[in-house]
C-alpha cells in the first residue's frame, strides 16, 4: 500500500504523540500497538516511540530494508548507543560486531556450522529426540515450552564440545546455563554490559566470568589435542576455522563465538518447535496429513537430514509456523547511509523497525490468519519481502540448516509417536515478554500425551486466546 504521504521528501505518517507515552503503550501491548499503527497509517509509519523509529510494515518496504542489511542498514545497539563492548558479558562474535570484523566472524562461524560439524549437530538432535521420546509415556502431562527449550539446550550443549562425557564438566554445563540466563533477561543483560562490577540480583558478571573459565578449560583440552572427540563438535570446527583465517589461537574467542551462537539459536528453534506442535494440535486435519507423510516416508523412526526430500509437508509446516510466529516479532536496525524505502528517502541514522509479525500476516497471503502449510508446497507466489523467516543478506541466519534439521527430527519424531492433547479450558496468548521481541505462547502449552493412534477426526480441546485456531479472545496485556 502506498499513499500520498509516502512520496519522496515527506516524512512517513504516524500516530504522533509523546514518545514516552507511546513507549509505555508499546511496552504494555507491543503486538497490538504495531498492528494498530499499520492498520491506521499504512506500510511505512513513523512510530511515536523513543528514537522515533520508522516501521517498514509492507512487503516492498520490508524487502528494501532487508536488501540494505550489512551495507546501508546495520544492527542497532539499542536506542543509538554503541553495541555492547567486546569485554562485556556478550564477548566478541557475530551478533555484536559490524563492518569488516563482522564479515570475518560471520565467515568463520558460518563455515564452522557446516560440513562434518553440521552432521554432528543433526545426529545429536535426532539422538536427543529419541531419548526424550523414550522418557515419555501416554498419560504424562507436560508444558511444551520448557520441554522444547530444555531439548534444544541439551542438543546445543552436547554439540559444543561433543558427546564424550569426559569433556563435559558439570561446571561448564552450569556456566552455559548462566550465560544464557543473563542474556535472556534484558535488565540483567544491560547491567552485565554496562556495569563494571557484580550487582547482587542484577549483574552476575564476575560470577559469570569465573564460571566461563570452566568452558575455556574444555576448549583448551580440545585445542591441545588432549581430547579426541569421537564426533566433530563445534569447538573443534571453530578452532579449525580460526586457524584457517590466520587468527592467533585464542580459546576465549572460540568460547565467545560458541556462546553467541547458542544464544542466537536457542529461543528461535524452541519457539518454532512449540508453535508448530501447538498449531498441529489445534488443527488435527493438518496433523493427519503430516502423519500420513511421515509414516510413508520414515515409518516411525525419527527423521534425519537425508529424509528431507520425502517430507515436503513437514518442511511446509515449518515455513507456515514461522510465517505466523516469526522468531523475532520485530527488530530494530539503523540506516548507515541514505536509504529509499517505499518511495521515501530516509536519512542516515534513521532507526528502522522490521516487523515480520505484521508483514507476514498481510495481504500477500490469502486468508493470512489461517494455518495452512499447503500454501508453501507450490512455487512461491508472494513478494520476497513478504516472508523472510531467516532474514536476508549479510545479516541472514547462519544457523538455518541446523535449525531445519533439528526441527525435522523433533517435530517429525514427536508427531509419529504421540498425539498431544491440549488440556481443555487453558488460555494461551502470544506474548513477547517484558522488554522482549521473542513471542512465545504464554503462560505455556499444557498437553496430555496420548499414544499416536492417527485418529484424525478427534476434536481438539477448546483453547481460548489469540492463537490461530483457538477460540478468539482479547489479547492478555503483559
Ligand atoms: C527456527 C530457528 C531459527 C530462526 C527462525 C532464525 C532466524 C533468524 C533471523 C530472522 C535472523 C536475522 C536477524 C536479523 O535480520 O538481524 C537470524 C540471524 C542469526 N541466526 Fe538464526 N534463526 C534460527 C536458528 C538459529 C540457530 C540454530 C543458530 C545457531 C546455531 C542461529 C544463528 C544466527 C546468527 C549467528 C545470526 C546473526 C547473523 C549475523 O548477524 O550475521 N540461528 N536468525
Amino acid at each position: 500500500m502506498t499513499s500520498d504521504a509516502t512520496r519522496p521528501g515527506r516524512r512517513p505518517p504516524g500516530p504522533g504523540g509523546n514518545p514516552i507515552a507511546g513507549q509505555w503503550r508499546f511496552l504494555r501491548d507491543p503486538l497490538g500497538f504495531l498492528e494498530r499503527a499499520h492498520r491506521d497509517h499504512g506500510d511505512l509509519v513513523r512510530l511515536p516511540l523513543i528514537g522515533a523509529p520508522v516501521a517498514a510494515f509492507g512487503p516492498d518496504e520490508a524487502g528494501a530494508v532487508a536488501e540494505g542489511l550489512g551495507e546501508r542498514v546495520e544492527i542497532d545497539g539499542g536506542g543509538g548507543v554503541d553495541l555492547p563492548p567486546r569485554d562485556s558479558v556478550q564477548g566478541r562474535g557475530v551478533l555484536n560486531s559490524t563492518g569488516a570484523e563482522h564479515a570475518l566472524y560471520r565467515r568463520i562461524c558460518h563455515r564452522a556450522l557446516g560440513g562434518r560439524s553440521l552432521a554432528s549437530y543433526s545426529a545429536i538432535a535426532a539422538d536427543e529426540t529419541e531419548r526424550l521420546l523414550a522418557s515419555w509415556s501416554p498419560g504424562d502431562r507436560l508444558d511444551l515450552v520448557p520441554v522444547a527449550t530444555g531439548l534444544t539446550k541439551r542438543i546445543f550443549k552436547r554439540y559444543m564440545v561433543g558427546a564424550d562425557p569426559a569433556l563435559r564438566s558439570p561446571a561448564a554445563d552450569a556456566a552455559v546455563d548462566l550465560y544464557i540466563d543473563v542474556l535472556e533477561s534484558t535488565p540483567r543483560r544491560l547491567a552485565s554490559t554496562f556495569l563494571p562490577v557484580d550487582v547482587p540480583g542484577l549483574a552476575q558478571r564476575r560470577k559469570l566470568r569465573t564460571a566461563l573459565e570452566a568452558v575455556d578449560t574444555e576448549i583448551d583440552a580440545i585445542a591441545a589435542g588432549r581430547a579426541q572427540p569421537p564426533d566433530h563438535p563445534l569447538a573443534l570446527a571453530l578452532l579449525e576455522e580460526t586457524d584457517r583465517a590466520d587468527l592467533p589461537r585464542d580459546p576465549g574467542l572460540v568460547r565467545d563465538f560458541m556462546l553467541q551462537l547458542h544464544f542466537a539459536g536457542l529461543t528461535s528453534l524452541a519457539s518454532a518447535v512449540v508453535w508448530a506442535l501447538l498449531l498441529l494440535s489445534l488443527h488435527p486435519d493438518r496433523a493427519r496429513t503430516l502423519l500420513d507423510e511421515l509414516r510413508g516416508a520414515v515409518g516411525g523412526r525419527v527423521p534425519v537430514p537425508a529424509d528431507v526430500k520425502s517430507l515436503p509437508y513437514l518442511e511446509a509446516v515449518l515455513d507456515e509456523t514461522m510465517r505466523l510466529y516469526p522468531a523475532a516479532a520485530w527488530e530494530v536496525k539503523r540506516t548507515v547511509g541514505p536509504l529509499e524505502v517505499g518511495g521515501t528517502l530516509l536519512p542516515s541514522g534513521t532507526a528502522l523497525m522490521l516487523v515480520p509479525w505484521v508483514t507476514q500476516r498481510g495481504e500477500s497471503f490469502p486468508d493470512p490468519l489461517e494455518f495452512r502449510p499447503e500454501r508453501f508446497l507450490g512455487r512461491a507466489d508472494y513478494p520476497s519481502g513478504a516472508f523472510q523467516p531467516w532474514g536476508t543478506g549479510e545479516r541472514s541466519c547462519i544457523g538455518k540448516q541446523l535449525a531445519r534439521n533439528a526441527f525435522r527430527s523433533i517435530v517429525g519424531g514427536i508427531t509419529q509417536r504421540f498425539r498431544l492433547e491440549l488440556e481443555p479450558g487453558q488460555r494461551i496468548d502470544p506474548d513477547p515478554g517484558l522488554l522482549g521481541n521473542r513471542v512465545l505462547p504464554r503462560p505455556g502449552v499444557r498437553v496430555v500425551l496420548a499414544a499416536q493412534d492417527g485418529v484424525a477426526g478427534r476434536a481438539p480441546a477448546v483453547v481460548r486466546g489469540s492463537v490461530v485456531g483457538a477460540v478468539p479472545g482479547p489479547r492478555r496485556r503483559s
